[in-house]
């Protein structure tokens, strides 16, 4: 049998606003290529684990974490970390879609251009490329220089995709991508998911238990700042190992 790959190893992670203890203990393992899903109930701590991910809390002086976050062999909550390597390799997409307010074109552009000095046929091909990967390439390629806010949200958010996918990151993290779009493009977006982790790690929240069904391998259940159950999804939705995720998934709080 095939062992999975880890691709980042949370260790006794302890997170605190200030002096408000928001996440305690939090110990697994991230599967590679695979799409893990965190979920639920509001407040639980999922996006603040999300955002230990790629240190966005350090743009936050009273924010803090403890403990080890394991990435390719390197503890990342380490002080000297270069966030801008991190970053690269470690993309985030947000809950609403964040297109710079720019054309689509320079939109993935602009952080192509942030991590090298590609020729202007290198840029084309990639952003060609990326925009193919997120299935928009035929819905923008006749008006690439026009105003990504031009887009609807669906597509913007695939763009926002794109954009994380073109300075080729590891593992995407994507904090509720869904909740502000209709459900035609969510379709879309889960789709993409499924493509995507032939290639990357990617690393859910949602409050969507159906789309955590639909879309995540391996499902982590938080409850009030602990990780109450990490499983695979399909063992979490019908045999949970914890009564807190049963009572959770049937709906008796949250
Ligand atoms: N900037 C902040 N300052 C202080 N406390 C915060 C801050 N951001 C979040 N918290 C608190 O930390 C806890 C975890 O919040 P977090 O946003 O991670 O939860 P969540 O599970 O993602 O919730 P939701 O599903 O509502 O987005 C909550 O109690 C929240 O009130």
């Amino acid at each position: 049998m095939l062992t999975d790959h880890v691709a980042i190893s949370v260790k006794q992670v302890d997170f605190y606003y200030g002096a408000y203890h928001a996440l305690r203990n939090i110990n697994f393992d991230i599967v590679s290529k695979k799409v893990t899903a965190m979920i639920g109930p509001s407040g639980c701590g999922k996006s603040t684990l999300l955002r230990i991910l790629n240190r966005m809390y350090d743009l936050y002086p009273n924010q803090h974490a403890t403990g080890e976050v394991l990435f390719d062999g390197t503890n990342i909550l380490e002080k000297d970390i270069d966030l801008n390597i991190l970053r690269s390799r470690i993309g985030m997409v947000f809950q609403k879609p964040t297109p710079f307010t720019m054309s689509i074109y320079e939109n993935i552009a602009f952080g192509i251009k942030l991590y090298e000095r590609p020729s202007s046929a290198r840029i084309k091909e990639k952003i060609e490329k990326v925009l193919r990967q997120v299935a928009l390439w035929d819905e923008v390629k006749d008006r690439l220089h026009s105003s990504a806010l031009s887009l609807s949200g669906g597509q913007q958010q695939r763009l926002c995709i794109a954009r994380a996918l073109a300075v080729e990151p590891e593992v995407i993290l994507l904090d509720e991508p869904t909740s502000a779009l209709d459900p035609v493009s969510t379709a879309k977006i889960e789709e993409l998911l499924d493509i995507l982790k032939e290639d990357y790690t990617i690393i859910l929240v949602t409050h969507n238990l159906q789309q955590a069904a639909r879309c995540a391998d391996k499902v982590a259940f938080f409850y009030a700042g602990e990780l109450v159950e990490l499983n695979d999804a399909a063992t979490l939705f019908t045999k949970p190992s914890q009564q807190k995720t049963h009572d959770y998934i049937t709906g008796r709080f949250g």
